[in-house]
């Protein structure tokens, strides 16, 4: 049985980084994020690891868009992985956690001048530049730090259709990132970004989309963005030094999910760049990658209680839990499936197939469609796996939810990284004056 990254204990229940979820559950409250620490660690060093014994000279970054929060940041620093943001706010929060500036890559569609001259003043490692628009603010920009050389990455659309959810595509020409290989603007970037003062063109970036499970996209990725840069060099003299080929490594949710090893997904990656640059004649350029589900997707377990369940017979058995697409939108957004146990009866033979619904006011705030689960009853616990990217930096406040609680479970401790929002916080923001009087304009 799929279990996460978890196991069943001697009382047949759950257990995760040797907690027993259903203590948890009572300790912290649910909806719960719990995150499994050494599972994170594990794979920031076999990423590391593989990607460093192919070719030294390369970098992991973790993708914080993923799962962002402080002790987070401070745990890819110790792994000495780098950091992808795409943000003020992730910037920030990267920032106030002390993790080092020049670590940092900056990304975004559409980076306001108030965050480059951010990231300028802190001096991000390297502003991964994806417009026009944004190069021009960068001239402003770097005029204003005249004396601090700005590292820049273009982003580059290779034209690759990775088979994946359409709203998870980045690769192909008819993208919001990125410039075009395909129309030119890719070459007109780079003439661009070389004219002006005070930018310092590194190389490329690429990022062809998310949850892929074939070696393919990536085999044609390392040929496309080497190919790229023979052509720069032939054209303007340039020398990439490095080339970003982001993230999108598949993970598992549901038993259907056939990743391929991490190692595998590397040595395909690294070998298809090796061979490219022999093929055209050229020096092995630095290679970074951007894994972000891939480091903490499995680790993420979502621990709920059970409430009102509603059987229509014939139809289908309705359970809902105490949250819903706002701790978790993907499957409204995505369509995507998950895997299930109760974390009370973890080892109990499962009787009946439900249908997991959350809290949220909509008929499409379904967490899981026919799941075969032991039987259910009020108040037990419903542990979700592979929950650990993109569910708390995508949860929202929706219908007045608080954001749950977040531990990091480890060595059979747990500690609590985020606490629940509490009501007040959720009013925390608002502007009320309730002995105001509202005054017309007409009166005046
Ligand atoms: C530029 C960039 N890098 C890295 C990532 C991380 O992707 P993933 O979580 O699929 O590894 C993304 C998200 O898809 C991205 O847009
Ligand atoms: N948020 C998405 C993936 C997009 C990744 C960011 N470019 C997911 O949950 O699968």
């Amino acid at each position: 049985m799929f279990c996460g990254t978890g196991r069943i204990n001697k009382f047949n229940h759950l257990e995760i980084g040797g907690c027993d979820a259903v203590e948890l559950a009572k300790e912290f409250g649910t909806p719960l994020y719990v995150m499994d620490e050494n599972h994170i660690r594990e794979n920031c060093r076999l990423y590391r690891d593989s990607l460093n014994n192919l070719h030294e000279n390369s970098e992991v970054i973790y993708a914080g868009k993923a799962f962002l929060t402080m002790e987070m940041c401070k745990l890819i620093e110790e792994e000495g992985l780098s950091l992808d943001v795409v943000s003020g706010g992730e910037l920030y929060t990267a920032i106030k956690s002390g993790f080092p500036s020049k670590r940092i890559y900056f990304h975004g569609n559409n980076k306001s001048y108030a965050e480059l001259e951010m990231a300028a003043e802190y001096g991000v490692g390297r502003i991964v530049v994806d417009n026009f628009y944004e190069l021009e603010l960068l001239r402003d920009v770097a005029k204003k730090y005249q004396g601090k050389k700005i590292k820049i990455l273009l982003r580059l659309t290779p034209g690759i259709e990775a088979h994946t959810h359409d709203y998870i595509k980045t690769g192909q020409l008819d993208s919001k990132f990125g410039f075009g290989m395909e129309n030119g603007h890719a070459f007109m970037a780079v003439e661009n970004a070389l004219s002006i003062k005070g930018l310092k063109l590194m190389g490329f970036h690429c990022h062809i989309g998310s949850q892929i499970f074939e070696d393919e996209p990536f085999k044609d990725a390392a040929k496309i963005m080497i190919q790229f840069a023979k052509i720069v060099n032939e054209r303007y003299d340039f020398r990439t030094r490095e080339i970003d080929f982001g993230g999108g490594f598949g993970i598992r949710y549901t038993e259907k999910d056939k990743p391929l090893a991490v190692k595998n997904y590397i040595e395909v990656l690294v070998e298809s760049v090796k061979e490219a640059c022999k093929k055209h004649n050229m020096p092995i350029p630095k290679i970074l990658i951007e894994p972000g589900r891939a480091i903490v997707g499995e680790a993420g377990t979502t621990l709920y209680t059970i409430g009102s369940i509603k059987n229509i017979p014939g139809v289908r058995k309705y359970v809902s839990v105490d949250g819903g697409m706002s701790d978790n939108i993907r499957p409204a957004l995505y369509g995507a499936e998950y895997s299930a146990v109760i974390a009370n009866k973890a080892g109990c033979p499962r009787e009946e197939i439900v249908s997991i619904a959350g809290k949220c006011c909509e008929s499409g705030d379904m967490l899981i469609w026919d799941i075969n689960l032991p039987k259910i009853m009020p108040g037990d616990i419903l542990a979700v796996f592979t929950t650990g990217a993109y569910h708390y930096s995508m949860a929202s406040n929706y219908n007045m939810m608080p954001k749950p609680a977040v531990v990091f479970v480890k060595n059979k401790t747990a500690r609590l990284v985020v606490r629940r929002q509490t009501y007040e916080d959720l009013l925390s923001n608002e502007v009320f004056m309730p002995n105001s009087k509202n005054i017309s304009l007409a009166s005046l």
